[in-house]
């Protein structure tokens, strides 16, 4: 009985495509490749539009260079990495994303308002909305009583939103943002997460490295990566229960064949 099998099948691969061609990331078998040592290996992902992505992994297991990747900044070595349909690096599509690298890439002797002006013009953002829109993010992440002052003055966690402000400026579709919340204060992430999740709602698709398995419950959808490998993409949920663990440190632990050590009881 040929025929329903393969009508089967076809209807699978057409929901993958379909799944594919509206996404706002898909990679297929991309690697990054320094010299003797593959920091991404033949990773595969398909990131619908409007979703957190969250990408959790130890240091050095390559979350900075998928993302530089997925910005542009980096090229694949092998393999395809489509954004919004297009492969990348691409121009337009660079001009849809926005970046928070892990340091803050700012000019410390501008002021806040002068750096927003600076990058407002690299990307392009029309005279006219500008300056409603630094005002608009300097209000939603509350700098407004900061604008006027240089950056050499600001906290960590200022510099942290002032970042963020600029990756925003041009409304990106796309949000790229590795480790945003580092060294942050509890309520300082909540607040910035609470951005987060409004600007899904509104069909920004995120992608955010962590390291926090606290950021990566809330996120969406998750990624595990592991020595460039990516172990396990799927919902926190799915992830735990897949794994039969109750937490996501564990999740990973089994997914990476590492052993699961008892916790020492607080003395
Ligand atoms: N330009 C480069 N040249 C050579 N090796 C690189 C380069 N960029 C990254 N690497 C190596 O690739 C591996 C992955 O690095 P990457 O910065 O992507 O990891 P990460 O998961 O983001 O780490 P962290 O959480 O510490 O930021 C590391 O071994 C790193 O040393």
């Amino acid at each position: 009985m040929p025929a329903r099998p393969e009508g089967q099948a076809t209807m699978v691969s057409l929901a993958l495509l379909t799944e594919a061609s509206d996404a706002a990331i898909v990679a297929e078998g991309v690697s990054r490749i320094f010299g003797p040592l593959r920091a991404i290996d033949r990773l595969s992902v398909v990131i619908p539009r409007g979703v957190i992505y969250g990408l959790l992994g130890p240091s050095g297991s390559g979350k900075t260079t998928f993302l530089r990747m997925v910005v542009g900044a980096l090229r694949p070595s092998e393999g395809r990495l489509l954004i919004f349909g297009t492969p990348m690096p691409d121009r337009k599509i660079a001009a849809r994303i926005g970046y928070m690298p892990q340091s803050p890439a700012l000019y410390p002797d501008l002021t806040l308002r002068e750096n927003l002006a600076f990058f407002g013009a690299v990307y392009r953002v029309p005279r006219q909305q500008l300056e409603h829109r630094i005002d608009e993010l300097a209000t939603d992440l509350d700098l407004l009583a900061w604008l006027d002052h240089p950056l050499y003055r600001f906290s960590t966690g200022m510099l942290q939103r002032a970042s963020l402000a600029i990756a925003l400026l041009h409304e990106p579709d796309l949000l790229v943002l590795d480790e945003p919340t580092i060294g942050l204060d509890p309520l300082l992430r909540r607040v910035l997460w609470q951005r987060f999740r409004t600007l899904a709602s509104a069909g920004t698709t995120l992608l955010i490295s962590t390291h926090s398995m606290d950021e990566a419950e809330r996120c969406d959808l998750l990624g595990f990566l592991r020595n460039g490998r990516l172990l396990a993409s799927d919902t926190p949920a799915a992830l735990r229960a897949a794994t039969g663990q109750e937490s996501l440190e564990d999740a990973f632990l089994v997914l990476a064949g590492q052993p699961i050590l008892p916790v020492e009881p607080a003395r």
